[in-house]
């Protein structure tokens, strides 16, 4: 078995349909690295799976934010993600074609593009006739060279897995980056509850920190495209629960609020968090919180 892994660049100017195509290209299994590893240049979006081949999606923060006087070097900077990646995909939006961002982009393009594979992919091509489109790919194939060029509808799902296809042919054989198991929806489901505890112990500071656990009870996938997340906070004692709660609701609320929004940044959408506090004396000695923790329990038997 030959396996690939690689790094992709979704370049584009804001509202292209960057996290659109990313939440499909990676499906349900959303990965968790974006929270473990940052790379110094890049942040994770997501990591794909087809076949053998594993696509890791980048982002290129502070790229296409209008700046009058932009020197080359900054252009370089902001660049980095893309200068990283092993392929770069330009989105452009159909409808609104050649736009002077879009220039702006294919200028950095002549120089950070040089010696790597460049994509180009139409985008929300469900919004312009079929004429406009031919019009636009040759437009923007005589102003650059690009690999290969897709027509998609990244909220419609058009194009996306013939994309998926070939960026997995693209990317170059080797080990992949990330564990299979760290991009499957279970450990999202610990993630989030991670991410919930770091809220927590962050508000409580040094009041209750080893006390608590908070596990995912439900997830559940809204039509809207949003998420309901339901979860559970354990402690330890009746007056822990006091704390966790706060005055009238006060640090609970605050904590889903913090959560929640780290969530919908993470996730790239709506995201409804609802938290609740539960005594448990002796969770610390249930091995099914345990195993909600991805840790072995060990018997104290043995
Ligand atoms: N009609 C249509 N709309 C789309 C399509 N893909 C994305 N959109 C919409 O375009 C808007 C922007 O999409 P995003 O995925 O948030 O764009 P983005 O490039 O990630 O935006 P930034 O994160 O701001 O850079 C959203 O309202 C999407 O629903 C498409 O194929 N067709």
């Amino acid at each position: 078995m030959t396996t690939r892994a690689g790094f992709v660049a979704l370049i584009g100017e804001p509202n292209a349909g960057k996290s659109t195509l990313t939440n499909a290209m990676v499906g349900a299994k959303v990965s968790i690295v974006t929270h473990k590893v940052q790379t110094t240049r890049a942040r994770i979006r997501g990591v794909a799976m087809e076949g053998e081949a594993q696509i890791v999606f980048v982002d290129t923060p502070g790229l296409f934010r209008p700046r009058r006087r932009l020197d080359r070097a900054m252009v370089a900077a902001a660049w980095g993600g893309a200068a990283d990646a092993d392929i770069i995909v330009l989105m452009v939006e159909a409808h609104r074609g050649v736009t002077e961002g879009v220039e702006r982009i294919l200028e950095g393009l002549a120089d950070i593009g040089k010696g790597r594979t460049v994509a180009l992919a139409i985008n929300k091509i469900d919004r312009v006739r079929a004429e406009t489109l031919l019009a636009l790919a040759k437009d923007l194939n005589d102003r650059y060279p690009f690999a290969e060029t897709f027509m998609i509808s990244a909220e419609k799902g058009h194009g996306v897995a013939d994309l998926r296809k070939w960026l997995a042919k693209e990317i170059p054989e080797g080990p992949w980056l990330y564990p299979e198991d760290q991009i499957a929806d279970l450990p999202m489901r610990m993630i989030a509850a991670e991410m919930t505890r770091e809220k927590l112990t962050l508000r409580l500071h040094q009041e209750l920190p080893y006390q608590l656990t908070v596990e995912t009870e439900n997830w559940e996938e809204r039509k809207d495209g949003s998420a309901r997340i339901d979860q559970l906070v354990y402690v330890m004692r009746d007056g822990h629960k006091g704390i966790v709660l706060g005055h009238k609701g006060e640090t609970i609320k605050a904590v889903s609020k913090a959560a929640r929004e780290e969530l919908e940044e993470f996730l790239g959408r709506k995201v409804h968090l609802f938290l609740q506090v539960k005594v448990r004396p002796n969770w610390l000695e249930e091995a099914e919180r345990y195993s909600e923790m991805g840790l072995e329990f060990k018997d104290g038997n043995t």
